[in-house]
């Protein structure tokens, strides 16, 4: 276990000085416990339904309560007792949660006109208070609210306003209770890390002590734990996330792990190799390649509909890893049974597919949502706790080389949903082409960790006319989706130079046969996806 033993262990299992993020249906649920986390302290997502007994016996240090689309005064809308504001715990509450804990307490919240959408002006009123001490009387916030509180409960102290909503702020410091109308975990609340991070050192008396540092020495415990003796293997795709998974895995019970890279056709130029060269290069792993290509292209012929193709692709490498898994017990029959299939999902791969807080599902993973249900293997996912850039500095914990860290996502389901059409093996050998090009040109620019990933998108059922070597030709376009994304929970287009643009529009012209046009999706996430499919 970690050097830092809690004194008061929270019944879980997790980390002390834990705050929970209450979520009551936000659109910012995630980006709230991001937030917590980059102030240094461990948080997680409840949902609202949650009892409050069942909250208060995690033991949190804090408890933030997120916005929600529901007003408090509506029959029906979710509540919490009374009880969670009387335990002694301190309590954020942001938007709905601020309206809720000032419904709860004895305010007045109602939808009186005081609505706000975007950049707000707020006059602070209390510069000196634990919340807004040494940031500027006048600061630009973030509000998306109806409702409004006109009164604050007794016992508070209004700390803030605007030009419309005269309680836009409150704290109770003697029972530790503070609350915001507006999104302090947005980037465009100007001061709100500060002010968050005021809630929970200044508020709360936590800490910051936690890093990823503490997660290695936890995972490897849980992990020696979980699978004891027996063995386990790790899908790796050559990912980050299946990377560091496996080579805490690996660090946990050596060569009882074997990754499985599977090659379903849809991999893109290199990647096999590059695998067996970097991972096994670092880490010295046990890997089976598999090569089942004609499996999932046979599997996908004809198949357009995006999430038919996400449903067989899931589906044929849950089949795959049983294979394998077959293979290594008859290759050592007598060793311990092959019982565990370690993935690397991550933590918005988990809240996203774990529905019933409220939250819209925004995309249902392959290793998460699309498992088949007669799953037979147990699960290891030693960072399901954990966000992308979260996922790296572990990695570079581990002694990770740059590239492997740093690399940027690829989807599992590969350029079978980048294939806008029906998936064939010529249409795949198109797009790694124009991929690789794209890559290529990307890499030499020096631009690869200005973009988070750059999908290319073979537009396979459409045709245009173009005119090259003086003759007629009528092929077909592919789209580039350069984007930047902190979690790719939301991301913008890239503003690529122009010259690098032209260079790669050229080359896939040029190179690629039957690609005789190149477009730029310009299109932020949301409306769009980053991938298309
Ligand atoms: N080609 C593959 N072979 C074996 N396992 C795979 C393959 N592709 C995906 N997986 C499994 O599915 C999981 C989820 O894929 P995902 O793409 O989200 O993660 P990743 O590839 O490890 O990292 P990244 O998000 O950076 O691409 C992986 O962690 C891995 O366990
Ligand atoms: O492992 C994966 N299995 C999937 O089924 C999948 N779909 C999308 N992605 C990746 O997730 C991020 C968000 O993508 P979207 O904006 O398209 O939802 C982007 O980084 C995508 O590349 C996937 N990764
Ligand atoms: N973003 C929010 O939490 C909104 C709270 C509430 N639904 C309102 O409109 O005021
Ligand atoms: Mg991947």
């Amino acid at each position: 276990m970690s050097s830092a033993t809690p004194a008061d262990p929270a019944p879980h299992g997790a980390a002390a000085d834990t705050v929970l993020v209450v979520d009551f249906g936000a659109q910012y649920a995630q980006l709230i416990a991001r937030r917590v986390r980059e102030a240094r302290v461990y948080s997680e997502i409840v949902p609202s339904s949650m009892p409050v007994a069942e909250m208060l016996a995690k033991r949190p240090r804090a408890i933030i309560l997120s916005g929600g689309p529901s007003s408090v005064y509506e029959p029906g809308a979710p509540r919490l007792d009374r009880e969670l504001f009387e335990a002694g715990v301190p309590v954020f509450g942001m938007c709905y949660g601020f309206q809720l804990m000032a419904t709860v307490l004895g305010g007045t919240v109602d939808n009186s006109g005081a609505r706000e959408y975007g950049r707000t002006a707020l006059e602070v009123s209390r510069p000196g208070s634990t919340l807004f001490e040494g940031t500027p009387d006048r600061q630009e916030v973030w509000m998306s609210h109806g409702d409004a509180c006109s009164a604050a409960p007794e016992g508070f102290a209004v700390t803030a306003s605007t030009d419309v909503v005269p309680v836009a702020a409150f704290e109770n410091d003697e029972k530790r209770l503070y609350g915001v109308q507006y999104h302090p975990e947005v980037m465009h609340s100007t001061h709100g890390q500060q002010i968050l991070e005021h809630f929970l050192y200044r508020g709360a008396g936590i800490t910051p002590e936690w890093t990823t540092s503490n997660v290695v020495d936890e995972q490897i415990a849980a992990i020696r734990a979980q699978v004891g003796d027996r063995r386990a293997i790790c899908g790796l795709s050559g990912g980050v996330d299946s990377a560091v998974a496996a080579a805490l895995v690996q660090r946990a019970i050596g060569d009882r792990l074997t990754c499985v890279y599977v090659d379903h056709g849809l991999m893109r130029k290199g990647e096999t190799e590059q695998v067996e060269k970097d991972f096994v290069g670092a880490t010295g792993v046990r890997l089976k390649v598999v090569d089942a290509s004609q499996r999932f292209l046979a599997a996908l012929d004809g198949v357009s509909d995006p999430e038919q193709k996400r449903k067989i692709i899931g589906r044929e490498f849950i089949r795959v890893f049983e294979q394998a898994q077959a293979e290594i017990v008859a290759e050592a029959p007598n060793d311990q049974p092959v019982e565990f299939l370690v993935q690397g999902t991550l933590y918005p791969d988990v809240v996203e597919s774990g529905g019933g807080t409220g939250t819209a599902n925004i995309k249902s993973h392959h290793n998460v949502g699309g498992l088949p249900e007669d799953l037979e293997f147990a699960l290891v996912e030693p960072l399901r706790m954990l966000f992308k850039d979260e996922v790296r500095m572990v990695g570079q914990e581990l002694g990770l080389p740059d590239e492997i860290v740093q690399r940027q996502p690829f989807p599992g389901p590969g350029l079978g949903i980048r294939i806008v059409g029906a998936v064939t093996r010529e249409r795949l050998d198109l797009l790694r082409e124009a991929d690789a090009i794209a890559r290529e040109e990307l890499t030499a620019a020096g631009l690869d960790r200005d973009i988070w990933q750059c999908p290319v998108v073979l537009l396979a059922d459409v045709r245009s006319v173009g005119v090259q070597g003086d003759g007629r030709t009528y092929g077909h376009p592919v789209v580039l989706r350069p984007v930047s994304s902190e979690d790719a929970m939301t991301a913008d287009w890239s503003r690529l130079p122009y010259d690098v643009l032209a260079r790669i529009s050229t080359r896939i012209t040029n190179e690629v046969a039957e690609v005789n046009r190149v477009v730029l999706d310009v299109t932020s996430k949301p409306p769009g996806t980053i991938e298309w499919e």
